[in-house]
């Protein structure tokens, strides 16, 4: 492993006290788990998002292949477990919850749960690394939604809750991205190795939201956001850069896009993953490693646009193709989570703090700023300057 990465893979344990916080929220996406579940939770999702008939009926039709069963729910729950070891083996008090935006365990339900066991202040750790609407202000609003909710039915007090820092560039993130790489190269025929290239892929969103992602201070020279990009490519350069110093090997990279909806004529981040891969079959590249550093686990979009999809693309191509690993419930990804709330709870406090951050871009904020990530239309968001919570 690179130098900078072994280096921050060994930092001195966070430790020290979790006050104020008395609870931590693990908050995902959630994700259907049987046939039956596949419609209501496309109705969930999609819900004023103006999303295609043909394309719901298309993206159905990826998640009956796999039994109407997304990974993302026992991914979550393996998560939950890695989380409740490490805080138990470091001595962490501070009990951890799970909900999610768009399926059971609900978001809705988990907060009134914590309610009602006393919890006043919620570390929130979203399964989200990056900013952008879809990755940081809607889970904000579904927050909002929750306390709203919680409000009208009569809640003496409602508990406060914070978004931990964006975490695209936590070594407890890229170190095991990076290690999975090293492992997939492994994979490949001998001959075509030194030859391979990387691509980064991460989820495609509208090219307005990717401008207006952020801002992030720090992040951009202009302070005009467009984080979406910028974080990703800041992590994709820690990664190739660990597998540089771990092989020798000077792999070409790019970052690409995949699991790209809404209307054709509406712009998205380009180029997909699939033409990446004609493209790069025409320029003659051996070999490609698919590393999907957007992703956080092994999400539907994982299974589906890249290990079918993709690989069936590659396969037709005669491109020989593997897929990386994500981070899933790593230990050190456990690890960094923990680092993340007790670095809060110490900013909290008033305490300095050492933030760990690989990359150029430094460590992120920890309250969105007014504005941040902005949405079509103004809903209310929680856990950011603009929260009408405290
Ligand atoms: C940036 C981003 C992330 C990463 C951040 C994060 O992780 O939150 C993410 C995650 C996910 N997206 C997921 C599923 C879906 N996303 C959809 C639609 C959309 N996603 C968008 C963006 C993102 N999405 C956008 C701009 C849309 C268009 C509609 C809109 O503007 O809202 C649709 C509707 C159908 C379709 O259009 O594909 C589905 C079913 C699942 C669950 C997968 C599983 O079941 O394993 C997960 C983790
Ligand atoms: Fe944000």
């Amino acid at each position: 492993m690179s130098d900078q990465l072994r280096a921050a893979a060994a930092p001195t344990p966070a430790r020290g006290p979790a006050a104020p916080y008395d609870a931590l929220l693990l908050l995902s996406f959630g994700g259907p788990e049987g046939p039956d579940d596949v419609v209501p939770f496309l109705e969930n999702v999609t819900r004023g998002r103006g999303i295609p008939r043909e394309r719901l009926k298309e993206v159905g039709s990826h998640y009956y292949g796999f039994g109407g069963v997304s990974p993302i729910n026992a991914q979550n729950r393996e998560l939950l477990e890695a989380l409740r070891k490490d805080f138990a083996e470091q001595g962490v008090d501070v009990p951890v919850y799970w909900g999610n935006r768009n399926w059971a365990p609900y978001l809705d339900d988990v907060m009134r749960e914590m309610a009602a066991d006393g919890r006043r202040r919620i570390a929130v750790l979203a399964t989200s690394a990056y900013a952008s609407y879809s990755g940081c202000r809607q889970y904000r609003e579904n927050l909002a939604d929750a306390l709203a909710l919680l409000e009208r039915e009569g809640a003496a007090e409602l508990p406060r809750v914070d978004k931990l820092r964006h975490y695209f560039n936590h070594p407890g993130f890229l170190q095991p991205m990076a290690e999975g790489v090293l492992a997939a190269l492994e994979q490949l025929p001998e001959e075509v190795r030194a030859g391979a290239h990387l691509a980064f892929t991460t989820h495609s969103i509208p090219t307005a939201a990717a401008d207006t992602s952020g801002p992030v201070p720090g992040h951009t020279a202009d302070g005009e956001g467009g984080a979406y990009v910028r974080q990703h490519l800041d992590a994709a350069a820690v990664i190739a850069d660990a597998v540089r110093a771990e092989t020798g090997l000077e792999l070409p990279w790019r970052l690409v896009y995949q699991s790209r909806s809404g209307a054709p004529h509406i712009p998205w981040l380009e180029p997909d993953i699939c033409d990446h891969l004609e493209e790069l079959h025409a320029a003659g590249a051996p070999a490609v490693v698919m590393v999907p550093i957007g992703f956080v686990s092994d999400h539907m979009e994982v299974l589906y646009d890249l290990d079918t999809e993709a690989a069936a693309k590659a396969a037709e191509l005669g491109l020989p193709a593997v897929r990386s690993a994500t981070v899933g419930a790593d230990p050190r990804f456990a690890a960094a989570v923990r680092e993340l709330l007790l670095e809060r709870a110490a900013v909290e406090r008033g305490e300095a703090v050492e933030r760990c951050a690989l990359g150029r871009l430094g460590p992120s904020h920890d309250v969105c700023p007014v504005g941040c990530c902005p949405a079509r239309g103004a809903r209310p968001a929680a856990a950011g300057a603009d929260s009408p919570y405290a």
